[in-house]
Order: C-alpha cells, then sequence, then structure tokens
C-alpha cells in the first residue's frame, strides 16, 4: 500500500514557498522514529530506557529523550525534555487533594497543553540546523512513561501526546514485558491481553519486548505466538499441574480457565501476526541490535499503514474541529476536577528543554531533586497560563488541532 501525505492535501503559505519542499519521500526518510516506550511497573522500562539510550550513545547517534513519568524520584538516565520540569507532581498531589495515580493524571494533562512547545522543540531539532552545520539532526526520540500504564494510555493527554508525536514522526510502542512473569500460560495470556488493548488504544506499531531474557529465556513465548499446539500442550501441562485452581491431585479445576485461554490464544492469532517480538537483557544489553531492526520494519509499516489511517482521521476530525476541541477540553478538565475555567496553580511551569549542542549524557549526575525549584521559578497561575496557551495558539490543547497543526507543519 503506497502512503499518502498531507503534502497532497494542502498547499503551504505563498511566503513559505519560496524555497522548494522536500518531496514526502525525502521529508519522511528524514524523519527520525518516536519509539515510546510503556510497560508494567517493575518490568524493566528505566532499565531498558537506560540501555538503548547508552546504546545509541556508543553509535554516535545521540537519541532525544523525553521522561513522560513526573513521579520518578531518580531516573539513571536525564532526559531532554522532563515532564518534571514543568509539572510540579507532588504540588498536584497536594493542590487539588489526589492520590498518586490521580496526580500522575493530571500532571500528565497539565503536561499536555504545552503538547505544541514540545513538538516545536522536537520538530527544530529533528531539522538540520542552517546555523550549525555541524550538529547532526536527532534520528531517534525515545519516550518515557508513566508505569501505571492505564493512566498514559487511557487518558485524553496520552492520547493527545501520542497523536501530535505520531502527526509529525514515525512512531512506534515498545511493549516492554516481564519474561519471568508470563512463564505460565494464564500470565502470558494476561499479557497479551494487556498488550492487545494498549495496541487498539494507540493504533500504532507495537514491537513486544520480552526484557530479563538473561533470568529467563524468552523463546518459550515466541513459540507460543507461532506455534498453537505448543501452547496448547503448555496448557495441558498447566491445567494437569493444576495452575488454574480445582481439586489438589485431581487437576485441570472446572475446565473453565483453560477453555477460555484456549479460545484466547485462538483469538489472538490475527494480533501476533502484527506484532515484532524480541527478547532482550536490558541489564546486560543482548537483544539491542535485533530490537533496532524491529523499530526500523515497525517505522516503515507506520509509513506504509498507518500514516493514512492518521491522515484519514485528521481529515475527519478537521471536518469536526470545534466540537472536539470543545469535547477533549471538557474532558481534560473533567479528569482534573477542575470545572470550566480551570484551577490556579503554582506546580505548573513552560517547558524547558535541556537542549545543548552536546548530547544528554547517560548517566545522570544531577541529584539535586529539589521540588520547590518550580515553585520559586513560576509562580504564575495556570488559569492564566491555560487562557494565554488557548488565545495564543487556538490549536494547542485538542488532540485533532495539534494533529493538524503538525500535519501541516510537516507538510512545509
Ligand atoms: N535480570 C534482569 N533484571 C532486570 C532487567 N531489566 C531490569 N531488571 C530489574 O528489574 C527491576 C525493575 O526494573 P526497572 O527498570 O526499575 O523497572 P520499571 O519497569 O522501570 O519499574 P517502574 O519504575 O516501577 O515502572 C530492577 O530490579 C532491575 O534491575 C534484565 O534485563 N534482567
Amino acid at each position: 500500500m503506497a502512503s499518502t501525505t498531507p503534502a497532497q492535501a494542502t498547499s503551504a503559505p505563498a511566503a513559505e514557498q519560496s524555497t522548494p519542499a522536500p518531496s514526502a519521500a525525502q521529508a519522511t526518510a528524514k524523519q527520525p522514529v518516536a519509539i515510546v516506550c510503556v510497560g508494567m511497573a517493575g518490568s524493566g522500562k528505566t532499565t531498558f530506557m537506560q540501555r538503548i539510550n547508552a546504546y545509541l550513545h556508543e553509535k554516535k547517534d545521540a537519541p532525544y529523550v523525553m521522561n513522560l513519568d513526573p513521579a520518578i524520584t531518580h531516573s539513571p538516565f536525564q532526559a531532554n525534555i522532563d515532564i518534571r520540569d514543568s509539572v510540579n507532581y507532588k504540588k498536584v498531589m497536594e493542590e487539588y487533594k489526589l492520590g498518586p495515580n490521580g496526580g500522575i493524571m493530571t500532571s500528565l494533562n497539565l503536561f499536555a497543553t504545552k503538547v505544541d512547545q514540545v513538538m516545536n522543540i522536537l520538530e527544530k531539532r529533528a531539522a538540520p540546523d542552517p546555523a550549525n552545520p555541524a550538529k547532526k539532526p536527532i534520528s531517534k526520540i525515545l519516550v518515557d512513561t508513566p508505569g501505571q500504564i492505564e493512566v498514559f494510555v487511557w487518558s485524553a493527554s496520552g492520547t493527545i501526546l501520542l497523536e501530535s508525536l505520531a502527526s509529525s514522526f514515525p512512531t512506534v510502542i515498545a511493549y516492554i514485558i516481564d519474561t519471568p512473569r508470563c512463564g505460565s500460560t494464564s500470565t502470558f495470556m494476561s499479557n497479551m491481553l494487556y498488550a492487545c488493548s494498549i495496541l487498539y488504544k494507540m493504533k500504532l506499531p507495537m514491537i513486544l519486548v520480552f526484557n530479563k531474557a538473561d533470568a529467563k529465556d524468552p523463546s518459550f513465548a515466541k513459540e507460543w505466538m507461532t506455534d498453537y499446539e505448543a501452547f496448547q500442550a503448555a496448557l495441558t501441562e498447566d491445567e494437569n499441574n493444576n495452575a488454574f485452581g480445582g481439586v489438589e491431585g485431581e487437576g485441570g479445576g472446572s475446565g473453565y480457565m483453560g477453555g477460555l485461554i484456549n479460545s484466547m490464544s485462538l483469538m489472538l492469532e490475527e494480533f501476533y501476526a502484527h506484532l515484532s517480538v524480541v527478547g532482550v537483557s536490558s541489564l546486560y544489553g543482548t537483544g539491542i541490535d535485533e530490537f533496532f531492526e524491529a523499530v526500523q520494519d515497525k517505522a516503515e509499516e507506520f509509513k506504509r499503514d498507518y500514516q493514512p489511517e492518521l491522515d484519514r482521521r485528521r481529515e475527519e476530525r478537521e471536518k469536526n474541529k470545534e466540537k472536539q476541541r470543545e469535547r477533549e477540553l471538557a474532558k481534560m478538565m473533567n479528569s482534573m476536577n477542575m470545572g470550566e475555567g480551570g484551577p490556579s496553580t503554582s506546580a505548573f511551569a513552560d517547558i524547558k528543554a535541556d537542549d545543548d549542542d552536546e548530547p544528554a549524557p547517560i548517566l545522570s549526575s544531577d541529584e539535586d531533586d529539589d521540588d520547590d525549584d518550580i515553585d520559586e521559578d513560576d509562580r504564575e497561575g495556570l488559569q492564566a497560563r491555560y487562557e494565554a496557551a488557548m488565545e495564543a495558539q487556538a490549536d494547542s490543547v485538542t488532540a485533532d488541532a495539534s494533529f493538524a497543526k503538525y500535519i501541516h507543519t510537516q507538510q512545509r
């Protein structure tokens, strides 16, 4: 299937047409790939991020790193854009009397109102710098997300951030799985169903990263995904070992669980066919070459299969732009429990980018976790910021609007 690009549909403003625009193929060829890492808490997501970051640095291909987890207290790698520089998670929890998950979601919502700034920074770094031709444009964007997957995957802000990314760059999801924790057919199936739900929610190409390969060889998982009979044999073994409950010594339980897993595995066959699967050890660095090969494949797949669908959705949204904008805004405000006018908060500041000529170091030497920095730097109310952002750039908050803007940017 040939990829269509928005460049074919809309013309750039006259003032910007003086230099010939690169062809769509040239433009996409130079685009960096965004790799969004998601995974359950403890799956090794942070260790994996650290490993691929180090790998790329070693290859002299320093990535641009974004941290979207506001709750981490220490990161083993330094991010170029860090949500913690703009949103004070602890203050958000205090001000809105939220628990940890509500705090993360609200922090992400606040951050999402600045998605335009983030995208401007990324696009700037993705293009050659005429003032400094020696400066290499980035070829990879690594995005770390909160361990509470559902907070990112199922929130309006998660959608806004992902769609904004995907509207400018080929974007792939790396779903990190704790291999030793899916040794039984039931835990394996639970993990696959979770991955499946993420794929359908995010609508982006996905790589399953079976991590901790040093602790358990993931070849069993690959076999279960490609050989139905091998999975059946493992399922029968689990049933006989009483893995699903039932009377001890007799095995099998009611047979309900076994039957359910069996039907699920049949249903998931189609889902497996669309995935790339790699086994890695983030601890020892094995499998990382294969991971980046899979990233390349999925980036091609993005351009071939997903981009047209994104373009179609963008066109649809353009038609309902205003309605959608109001809906997204109301959804975000509701989820923040802010009411229409929005709250005042000192917990929120502008996006900061650590964007020196020097790439971000692999290991962070910054031990300063002083939560009060943002408070001192910026006490402006969210209300004012929010309204200013809305007025200055009416497109800045909604997924469809930012989507359209960046698609437009891409066209130029
Ligand atoms: N054996 C082994 N352990 C690993 C590997 N990757 C991560 N771990 C360990 O798994 C534990 C969790 O790793 P993290 O990287 O903190 O996991 P996370 O998914 O970021 O966890 P949250 O920050 O809670 O979301 C740590 O003890 C790591 O040392 C691996 O490849 N092999």
